[in-house]
């Protein structure tokens, strides 16, 4: 393989666009892995994750980028049927109030929906943010704090990606009071609960999302969403065909 300066491009009969993209499959992989993630509810088995596999997606977790590398996550393991049903009751407190919240034929939807699988997964796991972890001034979080929440959230999206290549399914649980995740789990104030997931081995994985499914949301156009320079002007025509055309070959799982 040779790189051609002018252009920045390796030339080579394998068709590589430049020399550190990875091969076709592992690149396949990826976006397999991306596409075909789901959210999980209902379909999880009651089969042990052995600790090899919940080491390497942990591990994927850990490997997250964070602000100033803060590293701000902790991940607290619940894995006692009697602490998942007091999380589990919370939880139900919580989603009564969240359907009171619709009317009429949305609340009936609603009320249809599984959104947790806390006491069928075998592993139920909460990802937290230590707002104190790296001191007072942290490189990238001075002008703006949240963003070692956000950096926790990449340690969840890692997590989710890594665990779908395992075959495992993970389900984000948000309906909470986060004070009773607080107490049933003991967290010091400056710990936040960030993401609370159910994670375990599934029966099948869903093709689309649930709530697509039930006809609650749809996913919105890719090319409405990428704007050129300025709040909400469009890109030109070329490039919004091209991601339509990007966005209906990730839906149909066809090769990008
Ligand atoms: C921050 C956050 C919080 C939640 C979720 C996700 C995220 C990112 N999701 C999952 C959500 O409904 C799901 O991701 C979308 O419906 C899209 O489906 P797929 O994830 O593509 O299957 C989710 N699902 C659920 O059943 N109960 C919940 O409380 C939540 N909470």
């Amino acid at each position: 393989m040779k790189t051609d300066p002018t252009v920045n491009k390796v030339i080579s009969l394998a068709g590589y666009q430049n020399e550190h993209e990875f091969s076709d499959a592992a690149r396949d992989a990826i976006y397999h892995a991306i596409f075909s993630r789901r959210d999980v509810r209902g379909q999880f088995l009651p089969d042990p994750v052995p600790q090899e596999v919940l080491a390497r997606v942990l591990t994927a977790a850990h490997f997250a980028p964070s602000v100033g590398y803060m590293q701000p996550w902790s991940f607290l393991l619940v894995r006692e049927a009697e602490t998942k049903a007091r999380i589990h009751a919370a939880f139900q407190q919580a989603n009564q109030e969240a359907a009171e919240k619709f009317e009429g034929e949305r609340q009936a939807i609603y009320k249809e929906l599984k959104l947790e699988g806390i006491r069928e997964a075998p592993i139920n796991l909460l990802i937290t943010c230590d707002r104190d972890r790296a001191g007072p001034v942290v490189i990238g979080r001075t002008h703006i704090k949240a963003m070692d929440l956000y950096s926790s959230v990449c340690a969840v999206q890692n997590l989710w990606l890594a665990a779908r290549s395992e075959g495992l399914g993970v389900g984000w649980v948000s309906i909470f009071h986060q004070q009773a995740l607080r107490d049933i789990l003991s967290l010091p104030p400056r710990i936040i609960p960030v993401a609370y997931l159910c994670l375990g081995y599934v029966s099948h994985f869903k093709e689309k999302p649930e709530l697509e499914s039930a006809g609650w949301r749809q996913r919105l156009p890719l090319a409405d969403l990428v704007y050129d320079g300025q709040w909400e002007k469009p890109v030109e025509e070329e490039l919004r065909q091209v991601l339509s055309e990007h966005q209906a070959r990730a839906q149909e799982k066809r090769r990008f």
